[in-house]
Parts: C-alpha cells; sequence; structure tokens
C-alpha cells in the first residue's frame, strides 16, 4: 500500500521552477531512488516532504487522503522521518543519549532510565545488523557509516513509516556506503519505505526498487527496477544522448 504520494508537484522560487511536475509514489517496504545531478531539484524534493515549504502546486496524499504539510512537525505525525547529510546527531554525547535524545525515558521521578535505554539502543542495532561493542562511546568516535545508521534506527525505532535519506552514502568509502546500504534494505525488510536520494547510480542500484531521475526539475525517467538496467540508469545519469552527442562532436 502506498504510504505517500507526490502528485504534480511543482515548486517555483520567483520565476524559477525548480521542481516540474514530479510525480512519486512511496509503498511500504520498498526503496524509492530518486537521482539527479546539481541542481535537479533533490534538496526542494526532500524539503517538500519534511513540511519544510508548501508545493507551489500539486497534492501530497498521505494513506491516499490529500495532505497539506503546515511544518516539519505535520511531516513527522505523518510518520515521515528526514534523515539530513549534516546528521542531527550530537557528537560528544553516547550512542544511546543521541538514540534517545528528545524521547528520554525516566522514572516517575524524572531520572533517567540509563540501563534501559542501553539495552534498546543495542538490541536495535543489532536486530537491523549493526554490533557496536559498546554504546556507551561518543558518536564523533564512530565511522560516518555507523553514525548514519544510528540516525536510521533512531528514526524506524520511533516509528517512522517513510524515511527520507539525504545522500547517505555521499561522505563515504566503499566498505562505509556497503554497511549504509544493507542498513536501508534492513528498514524496508521492516516494512519502512525508503526514499534514497542520491547522484550515485550503482548505490542506488544496489537497493532500489524504483527509480527517479530529475534533470533541472523535471523526471526524466521513473522505472521500477525491471524495467531499468544499471547500465540504463547510469547512462541516463550522464546525461545520455547529451554525452553521445558530445562525442559525435569530438570524433567527427
Ligand atoms: N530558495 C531558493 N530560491 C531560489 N532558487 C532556489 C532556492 N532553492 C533552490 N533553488 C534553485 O532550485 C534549483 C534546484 O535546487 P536543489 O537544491 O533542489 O537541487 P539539488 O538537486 O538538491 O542540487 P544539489 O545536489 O546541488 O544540492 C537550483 O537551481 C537552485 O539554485
Amino acid at each position: 500500500m502506498s504510504i505517500i504520494e507526490l502528485r504534480d508537484i511543482t515548486k517555483t522560487y520567483g520565476a524559477f521552477t525548480a521542481l516540474n511536475g514530479v510525480n512519486l509514489t512511496v509503498d511500504e517496504g520498498t526503496v524509492t531512488c530518486v537521482l539527479g545531478d546539481n541542481g535537479a531539484g533533490k534538496s526542494t524534493l526532500i524539503k517538500t516532504l519534511a513540511g519544510l515549504h508548501p508545493p507551489t502546486s500539486g497534492k501530497i496524499l498521505v494513506d491516499n487522503k490529500p495532505t497539506v504539510f503546515g511544518s516539519p512537525r505535520d511531516a513527522l505525525n505523518a510518520g515521515i522521518a528526514t534523515v539530513y547529510q549534516t546528521l542531527a546527531v550530537v557528537d560528544q554525547m553516547s550512542v544511546w543519549r543521541n538514540f534517545f535524545l528528545g524521547n528520554e525515558l525516566t522514572t516517575s521521578l524524572g531520572l533517567l532510565r540509563d540501563e534501559e535505554m542501553k539495552t534498546i539502543t543495542s538490541n536495535q542495532l543489532h536486530d537491523m545488523g549493526i554490533d557496536l561493542p559498546n554504546v556507551d562511546v561518543e558518536v564523533g568516535q564512530l565511522s560516518g557509516g555507523q553514525r548514519q545508521v544510528v540516525s536510521i534506527a533512531r528514526a524506524v525505532h520511533f516509528g517512522a513509516r517513510v524515511i527520507v535519506l539525504d545522500e547517505p552514502t555521499a561522505a563515504l568509502g566503499v566498505k562505509q556506503s556497503g554497511m549504509v546500504l544493507r542498513f536501508i534494505a534492513a528498514a524496508r525488510e521492516r516494512g519502512v519505505g525508503v526514499v534514497l536520494i542520491t547522484h550515485n547510480p550503482h548505490h542506488a542500484y544496489l537497493v532500489g526498487d524504483h527509480f527517479t531521475i530529475l534533470n533541472l526539475g523535471r523526471q526524466v525517467l521513473d522505472a521500477d527496477r525491471d524495467e531499468v538496467s544499471l547500465a540504463a540508469l547510469t547512462q541516463q545519469m550522464a546525461g545520455g544522448s547529451e554525452l553521445e552527442a558530445l562525442s559525435h562532436e569530438l570524433w567527427e
């Protein structure tokens, strides 16, 4: 079932059109990849999904009902969690404190239930395939991939139905990217709808069920996995026909 659907979304900034008639459906337990080069409109799409700004025209449906996100809180209440590249984690705090940041478990006297929170954090990460030897370590000591994973696990644990990931592998090496992609697959297995924003078709193709390419605000590809090969995805991302024309020019 689709959790969220964007229909014919357009966003203009003054005379400039950043999104032009974009359609996107996020289903339970699927990974929808949004690809695009710089300036394609990816951040604008994230802001629309996160309730940071309303579209100029078009509809947002949550559970098939037309919805207006007046603020990021509305998007969160609808179960949409956005994990930004600049992660909302506090480097000087432990993994478990970060995990429960803003959602701390306390006793009736207001004391933190430390041990319980540590166990839950550890189990949650373990269940999704990440074993941290110690959830007491500061987040600042984790690798970039582990930090991403903690942020995603936190969103899943606190009930996100859709997680929007903004270039989660952009700053990571091969091994770390692999860890994050494995974690994305684990979130999908739990029925979470994932929107993976990336400019890397190889990463997208490793986990994606559906692919959309944005180019200057327009959707130039919108295809299920069985309708597009990695080669076709890569070629479209690279500008496809433009590249062919360029090589023709070069060798003529
Ligand atoms: N607040 C704004 N006012 C005017 N133009 C904007 C604004 N925000 C974005 N744009 C323009 O909209 C276009 C799409 O920007 P957007 O940030 O969504 O692209 P992107 O795909 O995320 O690119 P990048 O990967 O470089 O961040 C760009 O040309 C950008 O300059």
